[in-house]
């Protein structure tokens, strides 16, 4: 299994007032498999996706991401953990303004430790369509091709999971549509495992599996 999350907790908040976030969540998601994360606003799907990526501690219960227990890891064995088997996209694309594309898709790898991170990162960023681009800034680039560098970032270490949070949140429709295809077309690629939280159903469908999510439980699980 590519995810296997037992009873999975999150409480948030002050100890005199702690927020129940995630209810018991119970999750399997096998190698090579993408899934739809569907729900309401505040139903609690960032927060399983933080838990899941290992960008937030689960308060109770057990989180296996490809074979590593995250629960037993402390946040610099968590931050190890994530390289090269974790690749994240959000909504926003996070990219530093101070760096160049390719600055932006090679100084984590080169961080890292990962080999030739200039080179992977130039082959991703012509993968995704901004071999032209490279020495551009993150201003001079337009939403959808931020969105593309941020996908290189996320994509270029050959992950086996990624985890994208709404990715075409920031986007119009027809640039939005061509990231998803992107984002696909890149999953299939490396054979990675996909696990995206979005709110359109069109989106769901092309997922081979849709999870539905409320108040803080995993309500609905189709194949
Ligand atoms: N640090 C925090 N402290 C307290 N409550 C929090 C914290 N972070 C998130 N929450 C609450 O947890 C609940 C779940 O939030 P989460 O962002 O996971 O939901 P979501 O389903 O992803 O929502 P959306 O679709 O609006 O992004 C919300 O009620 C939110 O207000």
């Amino acid at each position: 299994m590519a995810i296997r999350a037992s009873n999975v907790t999150l409480t948030l908040g002050a100890s005199d007032a702690p927020v129940s976030i995630l209810r018991g969540v119970d999750l399997e998601v096998p190698y090579g498999v993408s899934v739809a994360l569907l729900g309401p606003s505040g139903s609690g799907k960032s927060s399983l996706m933080a838990v899941l990526a290992g960008l937030e501690r689960a308060s109770g219960g057990s989180v296996v991401v490809d074979g590593l227990n995250f629960t037993e890891l402390d946040e610099d064995e968590l931050a190890r953990a994530r390289r090269g088997r974790i690749g994240i996209v959000l909504q926003a694309f996070h990219l530093l303004p101070t760096m160049t594309a390719l600055e932006n898709v090679a100084v984590p790898m080169e961080l890292a430790g990962i080999d030739d991170p200039f080179g992977r990162a130039a082959k991703e960023l012509e993968a995704v369509g901004l071999g032209h681009r490279l020495a551009h800034y993150p201003s001079q680039l337009s939403g959808g091709e931020q969105q593309r560098v941020a996908i290189a970032r996320a994509m270029a270490a050959a992950p086996k999971i990624i985890f994208a949070d709404e990715p075409t949140g920031n986007l119009d429709g027809s640039t939005g549509s061509s990231i998803i295809d992107l984002l696909f077309e890149r999953r299939a690629a490396l054979g990675a495992t996909l696990l995206i939280i979005t709110h359109d159903p069109a989106l769901a469908a092309r997922c081979d599996r849709v999870i539905a999510m409320q108040d803080g439980h995993v309500v609905e699980s189709a194949a």
